[in-house]
């Protein structure tokens, strides 16, 4: 479906959705426990591809039509052989974690996902679990899904990449917890998207399981049992998705644009704050109440890793396209492994535009000076983050911009048209 954007300014408040991230691991930890209610939980296209496969373990979520909140029913750490293949869609955070749980299911689970999600890299999870005693293939033999796994493993000590995927480290601790020996990670490389086992800690220390930093890695104690505090779990808000509503304030408010629901958490792509401050952006974070103000104010280029922060790259190179002087993106060949290689997509859309950027293995500068925005007609190459981050571009472009593929919003923010319509973007959906 496309989406037509005119030159808005946007102002007023926006709620920001729920965590993606911690969506996902409070749903599966639910099924890890015997069952939880998961609060202010996200319902979109890659959180209820894990709410099936915890039904496919033997577990049940069922969502409350009024308040959104979960009910989860647990497979209490025992999940069964599931009855069918599991389809993991778009969701690259779904295949990660239920291939580990899927290595403690004593009989075979078949994993597969759409065309972007069988493109992607699932070789060193698949190493991991056969080095832990299980077997693990790829039914072509490239390291991509569809995935064969047959448990199950009763843990051990592995040696993992961690420039990879850090979602594989997130998959292991929580499947490790409940293995009889546990599971002990040692990085052969330094660590890409740290902040994400982070969050992974986090929530595990939030149903009751002890996962820790080690010298060489991580590491979990076996035979924990996961059980939330008073039977509950509440997600905090997203910040990859709040760093749009930012970046529209930040390029085309008219007066202050307020982001609620933003309390301090482990997510890395909290930096979008600092970012934005470093750019120029006049920019206040009020942590005690969870809310984010932000005005329109002249950006400026600047440097900066996301090597903690891959899902903030789009939002960085729409900023950059509108910022004066170069914005220089580095640490970023992790970004090309996502639903769509994003360093060289967003190069080109924003090129479209009008944007001029340079393209290297690692890095994406976007040359600010010498880049005028112009509307144009751009694909968003399935791909949430860069259908949202060129719906920002749109704004204060010249005349209109036709974005293709807008229904992929559902995968982490199903609600963001609406939201930025309510904003005052001037937008038409067609078909
Ligand atoms: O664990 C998670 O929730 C995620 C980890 C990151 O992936 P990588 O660890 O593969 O970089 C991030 O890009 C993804 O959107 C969500
Ligand atoms: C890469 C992402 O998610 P996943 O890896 O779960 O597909 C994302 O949300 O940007």
């Amino acid at each position: 479906m496309d989406v037509t954007i005119s030159p808005s300014r946007v102002s007023g408040g926006a709620q920001a959705p729920p965590s993606k991230s911690y969506t996902h691991r409070a749903i599966l930890a639910a099924g890890y426990a015997d069952g939880a209610l998961v609060y202010d939980a996200l319902w979109s296209a890659d959180t209820r591809a894990t709410a099936g496969a915890v039904t496919a373990f033997g577990g049940d979520v069922n969502r409350d039509v009024d308040d959104g909140h979960l009910t989860v029913d647990g497979f209490g750490g025992r999940p069964e052989v599931p009855a069918d293949v599991i389809d993991c869609d778009n969701s690259g955070t779904t295949m990660r974690l239920v291939t580990a749980t899927s290595a403690l299911v004593d009989g075979t689970t078949v994993l597969t996902g759409d065309a972007s999600l069988r493109s992607r890299p699932q070789g060193p999870l698949l190493e991991a679990i056969r080095d832990l005693g299980g077997e693990a293939k790829s039914t072509r033999g490239n390291g991509q899904a569809p995935l064969v796994v047959t448990g199950p493993v009763s843990g051990g000590s592995v040696s993992i990449p961690g420039d990879v995927s850090s979602q594989y480290i997130s998959a292991l601790l929580m499947a490790g917890a409940v293995t009889d020996e546990g599971i002990e990670l040692e990085l052969e490389t330094q660590l890409k998207s740290a902040p994400y086992v982070d969050v992974t800690i986090e929530v595990l220390a939030d149903f009751g399981v002890d996962a820790e930093h080690t010298e060489e890695g991580f590491a979990v104690a076996g035979g924990q049992s996961y059980d939330p505090t008073d039977g509950e779990y509440h997600v905090p808000g997203d910040f990859s998705s709040i760093s749009y509503l930012l970046a529209a304030g930040a390029v085309a408010g008219d007066e202050t644009v307020r982001v609620e629901g933003a309390y301090p958490s482990a997510q890395g792509d909290s930096a979008i704050v600092d970012i934005l401050e470093r750019m120029g952006a006049e920019i206040d974070w009020h942590q005690e109440d969870g809310v984010i103000e932000i005005s329109r104010s002249d950006l400026e280029g600047i440097e900066v890793s996301v090597e903690d922060t891959p899902d903030l790259l789009p939002t960085i190179a729409t900023l950059g396209a509108v910022a004066d002087g170069d914005t220089h993106i580095t640490n970023a060949e992790h970004v090309r492994f996502k639903e769509t290689d994003r360093v060289s997509a967003m190069a080109d859309e924003l090129g479209r535009m009008g944007v001029e950027t340079t393209e290297e293995r690692e890095s994406l500068t976007i040359h600010g000076d010498d880049s005028h925005l112009s509307g144009a007609a751009v694909d968003g190459r399935g791909d949430h983050r860069i259908v949202m981050s060129l719906a920002i571009a749109a704004l204060v472009a010249d005349g209109e911009t036709t974005i293709a593929g807008s229904e992929h919003v559902d995968v982490s923010f199903p609600g963001f048209f609406e939201m930025i319509g309510e904003l005052g973007v001037d937008l038409e959906r067609g078909d």
